[in-house]
């Protein structure tokens, strides 16, 4: 890797940067001058919409609008961007190429040892419209180190932390941009290990995914991640890469209206998330369907019986795996018809009867007056007047009441909390609960905790909406508005793709959810199965996957640690192997020079010692983030004393970064429920410098 002063190349490069911002600021005024044509009908209107998109992508792309190139040995150059830039004259070659485009794909893939017909590559370093310097790296075929754009990439690992993640499309690895570019027909779930850049590819795969399958764009792509402060982390990130298809969330916000409203304990957590539930509830709705019998319903003062078995074959019809709303929509429906059916026979039988009375009545006149009398009198509805009849019938409030106490619609939340607060009915449907469990999950109190959510959407799924409730969101979308904040809003919007993010977290109920959500299984989870701290007890994917996926996954893997650096790595192994894990943490590929410290103080100096640590963490980290990891039972207290530091839990930190970590009482860690996963989530969180607080 050779870093490249020589001031011809940077002003080759200033060049084309000034020819590229050019062109698309030229792109970008041709798309403001056509969004300022009126739309005129709906083709007009999502055309319009689609302009607007690449209008904002290219007034996005204005920081790091250049930021590669590739030279082939055949001598063609291209240079890879932000957006791609197409040229003026058709069919040429693009001015720049846009990173996701399968001709960018050598930049990040070629080695010395696999060139792929290329010669160079060239990392351009700008800042706004300037170019800073260039790293060069020939790929002739010399050994290298195996990582592409060392320069480049180490100089961007080396920067101090803003707390807000940033995009990498200059210097994504190898190992990164296979999975970034795989296939998207199934589930992949990538193991890495902390600081492998994970949430890198799974942000930028989302982008790439956009980019080149446009169904993904319309139905939006959905982004699961730990916590709200880790989304807030990562928030910028998508936008940066011009993306707004996609809506991101915690599975307990992903159900609309619907909110955690208390927190739970480890045990209880567990019980829920439990695969059981899923069948349980299936079971319980199908259990709540009505029983056939005659049923006696009054229409214009008259009782009319349904006997009992064609009640019985129209529920067979509607039920046949439907919701039990839309069972209940197609049985009423049916009813009404049977309804109507039951009233035209009998006015036709009474028609006939009348009629025989009035044919005798005529044929009597007839004979006397020596008349052959053929005068019938054709007493059959039409199929319109029992369709009519059957509307008519199906708009009556009393019919409708009627309906209601045979078949009633339900709330999930309410035929939850039904379930969940009778122990004889959670023996009779979740049977593999132990009396024990059973005690534990009666005895909760009220209110929605996060083992809740999971259970609810499944409710909330197997009863479907019901026709009357109020709008669901469903509403006509006004002009403009964008597909994710649709499917934000729609409890049973399915996702062209859903990424997930720490997702050793989720429990086999919370997969439900994804699965809901995306039933083409058009799935990437990453996730390091040996930070997994939720209250399930999967130690391996094959096992937390198993009741989603069964053994139709593929799995890929990231080995190199980019975040933290060698000298906190080597402190992790025992760690991991204390967290029952057969697997060795990645390599770390660079290091700080800054030997990770520590300090041991009584409880009594733990307040004084923790400000003076911070201190001079923040001091040495000036324009950085320092943050504190402590347990639980500390992180309180210890917020008090510690103004202006995020500190948090383990479980907190996780999917999180700082220049600087504080660790504080690494024993009480560990000590906690999968302490020693805990533990080695916290000891990974820093680019730089690691210091540790040991409690006498
Ligand atoms: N190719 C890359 N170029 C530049 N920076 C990178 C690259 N890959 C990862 N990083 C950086 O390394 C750090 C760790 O990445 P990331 O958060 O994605 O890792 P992770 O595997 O999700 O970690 P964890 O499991 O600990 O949450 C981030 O600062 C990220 O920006």
């Amino acid at each position: 890797m050779l870093r490249e002063y020589d001031t011809s190349a940077i002003a080759e490069e200033q060049e084309f940067l000034d020819r590229a911002t050019d062109r698309r600021d030229r792109l970008a005024g041709r798309l403001l001058a056509e969004l300022a044509e009126e739309a005129g009908d709906a083709v007009e209107r999502a055309r319009q919409r689609m302009l607007r998109a690449q209008h904002e992508e290219l007034r996005r792309a204005s920081e790091g609008l250049v930021f590669g190139r590739i030279d082939a040995t055949d001598g063609t150059v291209r240079h890879i961007g932000r957006v791609g830039l197409r040229a003026e004259e058709e069919g040429a070659e693009p001015v720049l190429l846009d990173w996701r485009a399968a001709a960018a794909r050598p930049f990040y893939t070629a080695t010395p040892v696999d060139p792929q017909g290329q010669a160079r590559r060239r990392h351009i370093r700008t800042t706004g419209s300037v170019v800073l310097g260039v790293d060069d790296e020939p790929l002739d075929g010399a050994a290298g180190s195996g990582l592409v754009g060392e320069g480049a990439l180490l100089a961007a690992l080396g920067q101090r932390r803003t707390g807000r993640m940033s995009t990498a499309i200059a210097t994504l690895q190898r190992e990164q941009d296979d999975i970034i570019r795989a296939g998207a027909s199934g589930p992949l779930i990538v193991q890495g290990g902390p600081g492998t850049g994970k949430t890198v590819v799974a942000l930028h795969r989302v982008a790439y995914l956009l980019f080149t399958h446009q169904q993904m764009a319309d139905q939006a792509v959905l982004v699961l991640g730990p916590s709200g402060r880790f989304l807030d982390y990562i928030a910028q990130v998508l936008p940066a890469l011009g993306e707004t298809a996609v809506v991101s969330a915690t599975c307990d916000t992903l159900l609309p209206g619907v909110l955690v409203e208390r927190p739970e304990s480890r045990r209880l957590a567990e019980i829920k998330g439990r695969a059981v539930w899923q069948q349980a509830l299936e079971r319980y709705v199908a259990a709540l369907l009505p029983r056939p019998r005659d049923l006696r319903l009054r229409w214009e003062g008259e009782f009319t019986v349904i006997p009992e078995p064609a009640v019985a074959q129209a529920l067979t019809s509607a039920v046949q795996g439907r919701p039990y709303h839309r069972a209940r929509s197609v049985f009423a429906d049916q009813l009404h018809r049977l309804l109507a059916e039951a009233i035209a026979e009998q006015r036709e039988a009474l028609l006939e009867e009348m009629e025989q009375g009035y044919e005798d009545i005529l044929a009597r006149f007839d004979r006397s007056n020596g008349v052959d009398g053929s005068g019938a009198v054709d007493g059959q509805l039409s199929e319109e007047d029992i369709e009519e009849l059957a509307d008519r019938i199906a708009a009556d409030p009393a019919i409708g009441r009627f309906v209601e106490a045979f078949w009633p619609t339900r709330e999930p939340g309410r035929l939850l909390r039904d379930l969940l607060c009778d122990p004889a009915l959670l023996a009779a449907f979740v049977p593999s609960l132990s009396p024990d469990e059973i005690a534990a999950v009666a005895a909760e109190p009220g209110g929605w905790s996060s083992g809740d959510i999971a259970l609810l959407d499944a409710a909330a799924d197997l009863l479907g909406d019901h026709a009357d409730a109020p709008d669901r969101g469903r509403a006509a979308a006004p002009g403009g508005e964008l597909v994710a904040d649709r499917a934000r809003r729609q409890r049973d919007w399915v996702y062209g793709h859903v990424v997930i993010d720490e997702a050793q977290e989720l429990s086999e109920m919370q997969w439900q959810m994804v699965l809901r959500r995306c039933p083409s299984r058009s799935v990437t989870a990453v996730g390091d199965i040996d930070q997994a701290e939720a209250a399930h007890r999967h130690t391996s994917w094959a096992q937390a996957v198993r009741a989603a996926f069964g053994d139709r996954w593929t799995a890929a893997e990231l080995t190199i640690c980019y975040r933290t650096p060698r000298e906190v790595m080597d402190l992790t192994g025992p760690v991991l192997a204390k967290a029952g894990s057969g697997n060795a943490p990645p390599r770390a590929v660079r290091a700080s020079g800054i030997e990770p410290w520590q300090l041991t103080v009584t409880p009594g100096e733990l307040a004084g010692a923790a400000q003076r640590a911070v201190r001079e963490l923040r001091d040495r980290w000036a324009g950085g983030t320092v943050g504190v990891v402590a347990p639980a039972a500390r992180a309180d207290g210890l917020r008090e004393v510690l103004a202006g530091v995020p500190v948090l839990t383990a479980a907190q930190a996780k999917g999180l970064e700082w220049d600087a970590t504080l660790l504080v009482d690494p024993d009480g860690i560990a000590a906690e429920p999968r302490g020693w996963n805990g533990l080695y989530v916290a000891l990974t969180r820093c680019t730089q410098e690691l210091g540790q607080v040991i409690l006498t």
